[in-house]
C-alpha cells in the first residue's frame, strides 16, 4: 500500500505524537531511529540527529527549534502489539526539552495527541520529565510511557519501569522498553503508536483553523511556519489571516516535512504541515497564533496564545567599542528568527555603547550570546543578569525596573520580585543541603514526595532573582551533579530589596550595580569591593573603592597609590628606547576606561562581571 498524500488523507490513519523527555535521555536518537525504520530517510544519508540542523544545536546536544515530520508506518499483519494491520501517517513534533522554551513546548503538545515519555533505564525520572509530563497531561495527551538505552550495561529498567508506571498510573509491565541506538524495541514502538494514539478529531467541513508550532526564518526561503490543521483545510491558492493581529498573507507554497520540505496542494484536518508567505520575520508568523483563511475564514481562533515575555534581561557590549553598529546589525538578524529575543540601545558610563537585551531565560540568553560571538564574530562583555522588578513609590505611581540603573531613588513603597515554582529531583541523600540552599535563596518548600525509595521530589517557591544568580551551580556542585532542576514563573511577590552601587573614587561604575535582597546587600558588596581591588591596577593616586546603599556606605577597599614611572628605569640618554617605552604605554591606555580619573582595564570589567555571573552550562 503505498503512503497517502497530503490533503487527501483521512484523520482516521493519522497519529500526531511527540517526544517528551530529560536533556540527554536520548530523543533526538529515537527520533533518528524512527526515521530510519519508516524509509524516511535510508541508512546511507542518515546523518546523526537529522532533526537537529542548526550546528550550534548538534554542539551543544541540545533541541531548541522544533520541528515536524510525516512518516508513512505499515503494521504488519499479526503483530506482537495487535495493532490493526494497514498503512497510517504518524506525525513526529519535536519539542525543545529546556525550561526557557516551556511555551514553545506547550504549542507542540498541542498539536499531538499522544506523547512518548522518554526515559534514561539508568538515569530515572529526572526533573524536565516531570515537568513535560504535566504539561502533557495538562494538553490530554495520552503518555505512552517508554524507557530508552536498555542496552546500557548499567541500565535498570526494572526499576524504573515500577518508577514510570507509578508515575503515570499504569502496570509496570505496559512499560516499553527501547534501545534508540541498536533500534531494538523501536518497530514495536511504533506499532504501539498507531494502537494507542486517538486519532485526531476536527471538522473538514468548517472554515480552516491552524494552529502555529513553530515558525523559523530561513535566509533563503524567508520564514517557515510549522502548522497543525484542526479544522477545515487549506490550499495553496488561499490567501492566509493570521489571527491575532489579522494580518493576511498570500500563500507562496504549502506542504509537508518528509524529511525535506515536499510541495502539496492541500493540507486537511488533523494534518500536520509548512507554509511560507514571503514574511521575513518570524514575530509576524508567531507560535500559538491561528492561521484561517482571509475569505471565509474562522472567527473564533484557538486558545492558549500567548505573548513571550523575556523574564531575564543584561546588557551586552562590544570590547571593542567601534564595533556597536556591527553589534546591532547583528542582532536586528537574529531578531528575524527569535520572537522572544527583545533588545534596546543602551549606554553605560563605564562599559560604553551597547544593548539591554531581554531573554526568556538563561539558555536562552547564553545561546543567543554565543550566536553573537560564533556567527558574527563579535567579542561581548554581557552584564550580570537581573529579572524584572516593580517598584511601587509611595505616591502610589509604579516603575518597572528591567536595568538596576532605572532603580527609582525616592520613597519607596514596595517592590515586588518574580517568583518560580521550582521541582528538584534529587537522590534522598542530599535533601538536608538542598533544604539548606532553598533557605539560603529566599525559598518556600511546598512539598516533598518520594518517587522510590531513595529519589525524592521537592516542589519550592523561589524568587526568581536567586535562580538566575548562581542557584543552578550551587545545585549542582551540592549534589555532586545528582539533583535536576525545572521551573515555571508563578507571579509575584513583595521583597526587602535594594539597589547597591559599586564606587570607584566616589564615581558610581553602572555595569556593577545590582538590585538585591537587603540581607545579601553587604556580601555582594564586600565580593565587588575585594575583587576589583586585585584586578584594577594601581594608579597614582589612591583610590577607594566603595559599595554603597544610597548614600550610606556599606564595604570598602582601597587601591593604594603608585606612582608608575615608565622612565624610571632609563638613566642615560636613549632618546628612542624612551619613545619606545612611552609609545608601549600608549598603547596599553587604549584598552583602559576612564571611571572618573581612574584607568580601569577592560579585562577587569570582564573578569568581574563573569564571576558574579551565573556560569549556568546548558546541559543538565
Ligand atoms: N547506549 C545508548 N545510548 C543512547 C541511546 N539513545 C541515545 N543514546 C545516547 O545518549 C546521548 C543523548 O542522546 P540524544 O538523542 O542526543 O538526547 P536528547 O534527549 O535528544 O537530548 P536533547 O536534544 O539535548 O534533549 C547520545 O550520546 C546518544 O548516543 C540508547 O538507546 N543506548
Amino acid at each position: 500500500m503505498s503512503a497517502p498524500l497530503p490533503g487527501q488523507t483521512p484523520p482516521e490513519i493519522i497519529r500526531n505524537f511527540c517526544i517528551i523527555a530529560h536533556i540527554d535521555h536520548g530523543k533526538s536518537t529515537l527520533a533518528d531511529r524512527m526515521l530510519q525504520l519508516t524509509g524516511v530517510v535510508d541508512e546511507r544519508s542518515a546523518r546523526a540527529q537529522y532533526l537537529d540542523r542548526m550546528d550550534i544545536e548538534r554542539e551543544r546536544g541540545i533541541t531548541i527549534k522544533s520541528q515536524a515530520v510525516r512518516m508513512p508506518w505499515t503494521v504488519p499483519a499479526g503483530n506482537d502489539e495487535g495493532a490493526e494491520p494497514g498503512t497510517y501517517v504518524l506525525n513526529m513534533i519535536d519539542t525543545p526539552g529546556h525550561v526557557d522554551f516551556t511555551y514553545e513546548v506547550s504549542r507542540s503538545l498541542e498539536a499531538c495527541e499522544a506523547a512518548i515519555l522518554l526515559v534514561d533505564a539508568a538515569q530515572g525520572i529526572e526533573a524536565q520529565t516531570l515537568a513535560n509530563l504535566y504539561l502533557a497531561m495538562g494538553a490530554d495527551l495520552h503518555i505512552i510511557p517508554v524507557l530508552n538505552k536498555i542496552d546500557l550495561p548499567g541500565a535498570n529498567p526494572d526499576k524504573y519501569a515500577a518508577e514510570l508506571a507509578g508515575l503515570v498510573g499504569c502496570d509496570p509491565s505496559e512499560v516499553l522498553r527501547v534501545s534508540a541506538k541498536t533500534g531494538l524495541g523501536v518497530p514495536g514502538l511504533l506499532n504501539e503508536i498507531v494502537k494507542q494514539t486517538p486519532p485526531p478529531v476536527g471538522a473538514a467541513d468548517k472554515p480552516a483553523r491552524a494552529l502555529i508550532f513553530d515558525s523559523v526564518y530561513d535566509t533563503y526561503r524567508g520564514v517557515i511556519t510549522y502548522v497543525r490543521v484542526v479544522d477545515g483545510k487549506l490550499t495553496h491558492r488561499d490567501r492566509i489571516k493570521m489571527m491575532s493581529t489579522g494580518a493576511t498573507h498570500e500563500l507562496l507554497e504549502l506542504g509537508v516535512i518528509s524529511p525535506e520540505q515536499v510541495k502539496a496542494g492541500e493540507i486537511g484536518v488533523g494534518e500536520v504541515g509548512y507554509l511560507i508567505t514571503g514574511v521575513k520575520d518570524v514575530r509576524q508568523s508567531r507560535v500559538g497564533d491561528t492561521v484561517t483563511t482571509q475569505h471565509h475564514g474562522a472567527t473564533e481562533p484557538l486558545g492558549g496564545y500567548k505573548h513571550p515575555n523575556p523574564m531575564v534581561y543584561a546588557g551586552l557590549y562590544p570590547i571593542d567599542g567601534d564595533r556597536f553598529g556591527d553589534l546591532r546589525e547583528a542582532l536586528e538578524k537574529l531578531e528575524l528568527n527569535d520572537a522572544a529575543l527583545t533588545y534596546e540601545p543602551e549606554t553605560s558610563g563605564a562599559l560604553g555603547f551597547g544593548f539591554r537585551c531581554g531573554f526568556l531565560g538563561l539558555l536562552h540568553m547564553e545561546i543567543t550570546r554565543d550566536r553573537l560571538e560564533r556567527e558574527f564574530g563579535l567579542d561581548l562583555i554581557s552584564t550580570a543578569p537581573n529579572v524584572v522588578y516593580d517598584v511601587v513609590m509611595e505616591d502610589g505611581s509604579e516603575v518597572e525596573v528591567t536595568n538596576p540603573s532605572e532603580f527609582p531613588e525616592g520613597k519607596i513603597a514596595e517592590v515586588r520580585e518574580p517568583v518560580v515554582r521550582a521541582t528538584i529531583l534529587s537522590p534522598a541523600d542530599y535533601i538536608g543541603t538542598i533544604m539548606e540552599l532553598c533557605q539560603t535563596k529566599r525559598g518556600t518548600l511546598l512539598g516533598m514526595d518520594y518517587l522510590s525509595e531513595d529519589r525524592v521530589e521537592m516542589r519550592y517557591t523561589l524568587p526568581m532573582g536567586e535562580i538566575v544568580f548562581d542557584f543552578f551551580d550551587q545545585l549542582k556542585s551540592r549534589t555532586k551533579g545528582y539533583a535536576s532542576l525545572d521551573y515555571e514563573r508563578s507571579g509575584e511577590q513583595a521583597a526587602d530589596l535594594v539597589k547597591v552601587d559599586i564606587l570607584l573614587q566616589g564615581e558610581p561604575v553602572d555595569a556593577f550595580s545590582a538590585i538585591v535582597h537587603r540581607e545579601a546587600a553587604y556580601s555582594y558588596g564586600v565580593m565587588m569591593a575585594s575583587k576589583l581591588k586585585e584586578l584594577i591596577p594601581r594608579q597614582q593616586f589612591e583610590v577607594p573603592i566603595q559599595a554603597a546603599i544610597g548614600a550610606r556606605v556599606i564595604a570598602r577597599e582601597n587601591i593604594r597609590a603608585i606612582r608608575k614611572d615608565v622612565l624610571a628605569k632609563c638613566y642615560g640618554g636613549d632618546i628612542t628606547r624612551k619613545r619606545k617605552l612611552l609609545e608601549k604605554q600608549k598603547e596599553g591606555k587604549k584598552r583602559m576606561k576612564m571611571v572618573g580619573r581612574v584607568e580601569v582595564p577592560q579585562e577587569a570589567f570582564v573578569a568581574a562581571l563573569s564571576t558574579t555571573q551565573p556560569a549556568e552550562k546548558s546541559k543538565k
